[in-house]
């Protein structure tokens, strides 16, 4: 088990990867919770029908709640947030009850909205089942979504623990896999060109991923996560650049509809437009076509969906948390592991939304 100390202005805590590590949680809660009153477990449909008896095996003296939430970015409306708290409420969950999250990023942003939230705050843990999550599940980042624009309704709120049980990885469908590896790969493109260089080297075939890698790109990834986070907790400055390609990537996934189109890959397609404005405003200097042909060879579509307008991409730009009155600003990168954020008129996002 490899364990990774992530250290925010607010709070410290531990999450501990590797096969199996799941299985400690009870004991983790024994020794951090001594006063316990009752756990509250929110996961999804998919994910309950995957994992939730295992996990349930464990905590069975403790009686757990289980909210089940939608699949994927169902589970972050008003609705089923207004639901989780109600279950919350009718179970009669006081300060000294937990949460547990167990699943992929929207259900740990949901789940976290809900510990933020409820009784002004109580504590929780996430469990993620996903490759996205080892972006979501830490930082602290908590929020559902609004018809107008992903992650408007949040807060920063930190877990008590992440147990990143790789065991859990196993069932993952294709999509979901490309979906949280353009994380990765993003975490290695803001900061660290070594680890992008050995991804390019290793990295051809994303189903057929061994767990040695996997866990040697998931510690990574949080480690990069670990170095904007800890410095920046609520996104005053340098944490914004964990947004580069999620500009646009955010703008695809509105317009195409929340769950329809995965955020990863909508990020990726981000990322490619945000490296080609870096080689034009910043001179990065980058080989962009080999970095296409290998993310294409992984699965990834490359060019924004046909049907979808960019006026409308621009006004969802607009709304990005980036954005500073009306000017849209991207994460542009000056060389890999350089990011910087820039403004950029809305002229020429149509114009170079329109040569895509
Ligand atoms: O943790 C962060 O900070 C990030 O920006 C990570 C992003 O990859 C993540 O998708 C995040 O939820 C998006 O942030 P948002 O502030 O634009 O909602």
């Amino acid at each position: 088990m490899e364990t990774i100390h992530i250290q925010t202005e607010s709070k410290k805590y531990n999450v501990f990867v590797g096969d199996g590590v799941s299985s400690e949680i009870d004991s983790f809660l024994a020794a951090h919770f001594p006063k316990l009153t009752k756990v509250l477990i929110i996961t999804d449909e998919n994910v309950a029908k995957l994992h939730l008896d295992q996990l349930l095996g464990q905590l069975q003296h403790r009686k757990p709640i289980v909210f089940t939430a939608p699949g994927g970015e169902k589970a972050k409306t008003f609705d089923v947030y207004y639901q989780a708290l109600s279950s919350a409420l009718e179970n009669r969950l006081d300060r000294k009850s937990l949460i547990l999250a167990i699943g992929g990023g929207a259900v740990g942003d949901l789940a976290g909205f809900v510990a933020a939230s409820f009784m002004r705050g109580i504590p929780f843990i996430q469990i993620p089942t996903t490759i996205l999550a080892h972006d979501s599940a830490v930082g602290g980042k908590v929020a559902i979504n609004h018809p107008l624009g992903k992650n408007m309704i949040g807060a920063f709120y930190q877990p008590e623990a992440v147990f990143y049980d790789l065991g859990l990885l196993q069932t993952l469908p294709e999509a979901e896999i490309r979906s949280g590896f353009a994380e990765v790969i993003k975490h290695a493109l803001i900061h660290d060109p070594a680890f992008y260089d050995w991804l390019l080297s290793n990295i051809d075939d994303l189903n057929g991923l061994t767990m040695k890698q996997l866990s040697y790109s998931l510690i990574k990834g949080i480690q990069v996560k670990n170095h904007f986070v800890s410095q920046d907790e609520k996104e005053t400055g340098i944490r914004a650049y964990l947004n580069f390609g999620h500009t646009l990537g955010h703008a695809i996934e509105a317009e195409m509809g929340y769950g329809n189109f995965t955020h990863g890959e909508a990020v990726m397609i981000g990322m490619i437009f945000a490296l080609k404005l870096s080689e034009e405003l910043t001179g990065l200097s980058f080989n962009i076509e080999r970095f296409i042909s290998w993310v294409q060879k992984l699965g990834y579509q490359t060019r924004i969906p046909m049907h979808i307008s960019n006026d409308q991409l621009l006004q969802k730009m607009k709304q990005d948390k980036k954005s500073v009155g009306e000017t849209v600003r991207f994460v542009l990168l000056e060389e890999i592991g350089r990011p910087n954020l820039r403004e950029i008129d809305d002229s020429l996002i149509i114009d170079r939304l329109q040569k895509f």
